[in-house]
């Protein structure tokens, strides 16, 4: 859409204090830098107004959740242990486009498990991530406290569903990963120049990558607008369980697009790389951005009783996977 449009369909007079309201810290007018951000925020105005239909509001209402969250807590790198810095090196060093051409075709070639979705949560509760300053929790008593706090907050099902099972890619650790930095951590485009809104960016250095004459410019081997579904994200457990669920359950659109770019931290929260959008991808920028933060500040709630919550997830692992069914890992 051309930023005249844009502006046209702003004339709302309290549009500061709404944009304000609902997302701290961004650029308030329309320019050509910032005019894909300023759209996705659209449905948080049409949910303002009274305009918003049911279902946009279900989602996209803003949550009390956060409210009492000390966000300054969160996301620390610069502060973080040496495990996160040392994951983190690694994992810019290694994340380029020959691995990622590679490891897309080895996926794609074998089913590596055949197990249920509660079977999948046990096996992960040995796992503790490498990659994350703010829990050391194992992954299943994340995945309950981000889908408790999506439950509390009164989202739809499959919302509460997507946050139960959002970090299951990381089942792959277990399979052929070599080591962590295929999995977990925050993810960005290879094929481009890597931008500064990734933390650590300075490790990228070492990515033989980075001085690349294609995959070293702006945008590389993509093309303004080209969307997201055509650009390859640093593989991990986020693409991982999107190839499986997009196949194998009845989630929504809305849902699949939270699993796939919840790690997108530079695109989703530092508004790098807006120019690959493309229409479709709006709409999964605020799905992404409703769910980010039951995913990142539960982190600090209660530890979850996983043998009293068994029961109600199972109903809902029903509707929209199957409780029984043994899913092609
Ligand atoms: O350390 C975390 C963790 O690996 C999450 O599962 C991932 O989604 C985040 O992006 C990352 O920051
Ligand atoms: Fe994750
Ligand atoms: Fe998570």
């Amino acid at each position: 859409m051309a930023p005249a449009a844009v502006e046209a369909s702003f004339e709302t007079p309290n549009i500061n204090e709404t944009f304000n309201d609902h997302r701290d810290g961004l650029a308030l007018e329309a320019t050509s830098d910032n005019i894909d951000q300023v759209n996705v925020l659209k449905a948080a105005l049409k949910v303002k107004q009274g305009t918003a239909t049911q279902e946009e509001k279900d989602i996209y209402e803003k949550s009390e959740f956060d409210a009492e969250k000390d966000k300054t807590q969160f996301r620390q790198y610069e502060e973080a242990c040496d495990r996160v810095k040392n994951f983190y090196r690694e994992q810019h060093e290694k994340q380029t486009v020959a691995y990622n051409l590679k490891i897309r075709n080895d996926i794609k070639s074998k089913t590596r498990a055949e197990m249920t979705i509660w079977q999948a949560m046990e096996k992960l509760n040995t796992l503790i991530d490498e990659s994350d300053p703010d829990t050391s929790l194992s992954q299943i008593e994340h995945l309950l406290q981000s889908a408790e706090a999506i439950r509390r907050d009164g989202k739809p099902r499959w919302f509460q569903l997507t946050g139960l099972v959002h970090d299951l890619g990381k089942l792959l650790f277990f399979f052929d990963a070599q080591g962590q930095w295929d999995v977990v951590g925050d993810t960005f485009p290879v094929g481009c120049a890597f931008d500064e809104g990734i933390i650590y960016p300075d490790t990228f250095k070492g990515n033989p990558d980075h001085d690349h004459e294609i995959y070293g410019t702006k945008y590389g081997i993509y093309s303004p607008g080209c969307g997201l579904d055509n650009v390859m994200l640093s593989y991990g457990h986020d693409e991982y369980l999107h190839g499986i669920l997009k196949e194998q359950s009845t989630l929504p659109d809305e849902a699949l697009a939270m699993i796939r770019y919840h790690s997108f931290y530079p695109w989703h929260s530092a508004g790098a790389y807006m120019w690959m959008m493309n229409e479709k991808d709006k709409k999964a920028l605020e799905a992404v951005r409703a769910f980010n933060p039951y995913d990142l500040y539960s982190k600090s709630d209660d530890v979850p009783k996983v043998e009293d919550l068994k029961e109600y997830y199972m109903d809902l692992i029903d509707e929209y996977i199957g409780k029984d069914k043994l899913i092609r890992w």
